[in-house]
């Protein structure tokens, strides 16, 4: 491939990388690397490789344990399994980010920069339902590919927010024991997988990137905890962008200090060279040196495009967060659907409902239903959720979320989803949505339908057409009548709802998700 790179970003890089510059300029006309990361919340990595095909052309990649190359050849993004949740296909270097945040169960994650959703995924598949993740973009029209994914790896303890960095911090505070801030940045890194980059690259100037960095960092430190920790990724060259933009963050913030990362398999360390004698003079020697604790990938050095991670930390005792256990009983709380969250739906919706007029389900208003008893009447017929804890179930308009309890209001902010949106009321009948069944647990279905990866009526299924069963064909997991709604699985594991009346399947799929 022959890319046209911008001389001034040439020039630059010579300056930088000395006598390895002809190595790294090499690496250009060398074969990008393609990566799928198994998604934990659904299989563990080894069970999946038992039963894939693609195992023949998968290699470990050695900085994920559930994640492997594979060669082109193969079209993961084509298989049921990907319309079952099971991996994310993300460029290898971007799987850095995360695996250094060290997320656990039971955190509460801030991911800042989200869209369209690869690192929080990852995170989502670490904390294993237990603790919260707020996901976000500023940009609108990329919190649709972000929530999407969000609900294909079946994530139940997410909510996703359409705002700016500042708002977030005024309602949450010192909240969150994990952020990630997967920068906005000039994406010099990102030329070789994407030369459309190369023509933005101009536009995205270094300069302007680096200003919205340091706005962005300045607004999330606020939001961390005392003793928690921060990860700074970007997927760019420029020391302004990476070492510099460190450098004046600490200087800044001295509560923060830089956790050292072993530079392992080809990662080469930050360089303190590169920070300028003015920001440098802000530091003390020990902080400058600290700025070596940072990473670089660099393209001819390891195999993932180039990229650059920061791992900060704040002082203080770290909280406590629950341990995971069994998972026994789970509670849905739902005397706090309220008239707020209601105003704050119409606000993202742009239509201001006069204040106090309920919004109204199929001609009820919702403070008329009793939407408990609803909801228990579809779960002894269809579903039965487990877990563990008090989930809290909020309505927006007519939709229905389950968000963790602990969760703060999310009034007057941007949502795009408050929880896990589960489905919507229909006057005095609960209608479910496609996010609870990609996050449902075979077992928790009343009627499942499991199909293999290559039978022709999951194909049929995926494209959105009916289907037609035997009876037995489908598997009772509670004693109920035989129609209602069926899971439809690939290998035991969800892609989605369908009906089933008298040995037809209707298919519920909706239109965004069938496969082309
Ligand atoms: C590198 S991309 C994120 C990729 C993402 N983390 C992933 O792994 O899929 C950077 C994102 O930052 C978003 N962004 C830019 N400025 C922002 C800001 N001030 N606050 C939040 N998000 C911002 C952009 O819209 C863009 O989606």
């Amino acid at each position: 491939m022959k890319l046209n790179l911008p001389k001034l970003f040439v020039d630059k890089m010579k300056l930088l990388l000395g006598e390895e510059y002809e190595r790294f300029l090499a690496s250009y006309n060398e074969e990008r690397f393609y990566g799928l990361r198994i998604n934990e919340l659904k299989i563990n990595a080894a069970t999946w490789l038992e039963q894939t095909d693609m195992k023949p052309y998968l290699q470990q990649i050695p900085w994920c344990a559930n994640a492997f190359y594979y060669t082109d050849d193969v079209r993961p993004a084509k298989h049921p399994h990907y319309h079952a949740g099971l991996y994310y296909i993300q460029e290898p270097s971007a799987m850095v980010p995360v695996e250094l945040l060290d997320v656990k169960p039971g955190h509460r994650v801030l991911d800042l920069c989200a869209a369209p959703g690869g690192k929080s995924t990852q995170i989502a598949s670490k904390l294993q339902g237990e603790g919260i993740l707020i996901t976000n973009d500023i940009a609108t029209e990329r919190t649709k590919p972000l929530a999407k994914n969000i609900e294909l790896a079946g994530v139940r303890n997410a909510v996703v927010l359409n705002e700016h960095p500042a708002n977030i911090a005024q309602k949450f505070g010192e909240w969150f024991d994990r952020i990630l801030i997967d920068a906005p940045c000039s994406g010099e890194g990102m030329f070789r997988k994407s030369p459309s980059m190369v023509e933005e690259w101009e536009s995205y100037s270094v300069e302007r990137c680096s200003t919205m960095q340091r706005e962005i960092l300045d607004e999330v430190a606020q939001m961390l905890a005392p003793g928690g920790r921060m990860v700074y990724s970007t997927c760019t060259f420029s020391p302004e962008e990476n070492e510099e933009q460190i450098a004046r963050f600490i200087a800044r913030h001295p509560d923060f200090s830089v956790v050292p990362i072993e530079p392992r398999w080809g990662w080469a360390s930050g360089n303190p060279q590169w920070v300028s004698s003015e920001a440098g003079a802000e530091l003390s020697k020990e902080q400058l040196l600290s700025i070596a604790r940072t990473v670089r990938l660099w393209p001819h050095r390891t195999k993932g495009e180039g990229h650059f991670v920061a791992v900060l930390m704040r002082q203080g005792q770290p909280s406590d967060r629950p341990q995971s256990v069994e998972p026994t009983q789970l509670s849905i709380d739902w005397s706090g659907i309220t008239m707020q969250d209601h105003k704050t739906y119409d606000k993202v919706k742009g239509k201001a409902k006069p204040k106090g007029k309920p919004v109204k389900v199929k001609g009820a208003k919702v403070e008329e239903l009793d939407c408990e008893s609803i909801w228990q009447q579809f779960q002894l017929e269809n579903v039965q959720l487990t877990g563990n804890g008090q989930l809290r179930a909020v309505m927006f308009g007519s939709r229905v979320y389950l968000q963790p309890e602990e969760l703060p209001s999310l009034e007057g902010l941007k949502v795009i989803r408050a929880g896990w949106l589960i489905g919507e009321m229909k006057r005095n009948k609960f209608a479910p949505f496609h996010p609870l069944a990609m996050a449902l647990r075979p077992r928790e279905a009343a009627r499942v339908l499991s199909l293999s990866a290559d039978d022709e009526q999951l194909l049929r299924y995926l494209r959105g057409e009916t289907i037609f069963v035997e009876e037995q064909q489908l598997q009772f997991n509670a004693s109920v009548k035989k129609n209602g709604y069926v899971l439809i699985c690939v290998d035991q594991f969800p892609v989605g709802f369908g009906k089933y009346l008298d040995g037809m399947i209707k298919n519920e799929l909706p239109a965004g998700w069938r496969m082309m």
